[in-house]
């Protein structure tokens, strides 16, 4: 059986649970101040914390993968453990790895998170087009075949993407404009929504970009970096209906309190949806 597309999973969970995205993201600091150690009873504990804090309610989850493996396969196993756990609560779960390589590596992480046998097989993980978009062939095509996502990095919401991301490509657009006119193109035609996302920050203050990729737009920078739900029709324009807004520490220090994590969450979740529908 072919397995339903990530796009259309995806709209189905924006449309019912909202479109937030919870970012899973523990810091040696977030785990002193929930009162845990560094260490992996502490990882173990917090992941375990969140997911049953917002597995069941949010849209997305999205582990950053840096924060597990540094504590090396026992970090890795807890991921394991909370990928499948969220999955199985409802949510998606978006593995924020990151990853860009030439395209015969770029095999070996497809079949790391996106063939549907590997213990870290996510809904969708994210992935750098910075070494040419065509690197990215083997996990759009592994993407495609298991019905998961990628996200690409386009815009990022760090000061510094700049340099890279508005440099000028040989024919005059901008690397990431290029980028994400690859992006509509492997989109084309899709409903409701491709498959392929384009990850722009919502601190950008304008996208200054056509964002229309018939794809979601997964927008971090919420919370700790300083943008706000309220900035994102600014940044997205009409693209603002297909957007995943994307918060890691901004709820993750209301924790340990599973309730104090549910409170933060909602509060997020509902000014994002002041903001797109605009009230
Ligand atoms: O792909 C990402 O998720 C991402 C892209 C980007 O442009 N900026 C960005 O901050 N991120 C990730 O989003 C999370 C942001 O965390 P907070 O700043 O704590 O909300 C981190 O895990 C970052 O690695």
């Amino acid at each position: 059986m072919t397995p339903e597309p990530f796009g259309t999973r995806l709209r189905h969970a924006m449309d019912t649970r909202g479109p937030l995205c919870v970012g899973i993201d523990p810091h040696a600091s977030l785990l002193a101040s929930w009162g845990l150690n560094d260490d992996v009873a502490g990882l173990e504990r917090f992941t375990r914390t969140v997911v049953e804090a917002l597995a069941d309610r949010v849209a997305v989850l999205k582990p950053q993968s840096a924060f597990f493996e540094r504590f090396g396969s026992r970090g890795v196993a807890v991921l394991e453990k909370a990928v499948a756990e969220a999955r199985a609560a409802g949510a998606l779960v978006l593995m924020d790895a990151k990853r860009g390589d030439i395209g015969s590596t770029m095999g070996a992480y497809a079949a790391t998170y996106l063939d549907e046998d590997s213990p870290l097989f996510s809904d969708a993980v994210t992935v750098s087009p910075y070494l040419g978009f065509g690197s990215l062939r083997p996990a759009l095509d592994a993407a495609a075949a298991s019905g998961s996502g990628v996200f690409v990095l386009a815009l990022t919401s760090n000061p510094e993407g700049a340099e890279v991301q508005r440099a000028t490509a040989a024919d005059g657009r901008s690397l990431a404009q290029l980028m994400l006119d690859h992006m509509a193109a492997e989109n084309a035609g899709a409903a409701p929504l491709g498959s392929v996302g384009a990850v722009v920050g919502a601190t950008l203050g304008d996208a200054g970009a056509d964002l229309s990729i018939n794809g979601p737009l997964l927008a971090p920078g919420i919370g700790a970096q300083g943008a706000t739900p309220a900035d994102l029709p600014a940044v997205f324009g009409d693209a603002v209906g297909n957007v995943v807004p994307s918060v890691s520490r901004g709820v993750l220090r209301h924790g340990p309190d599973v309730s104090g994590l549910r409170e933060a969450a909602g509060r997020f979740a509902d000014e994002v949806r002041d903001a797109v529908s605009g009230n």
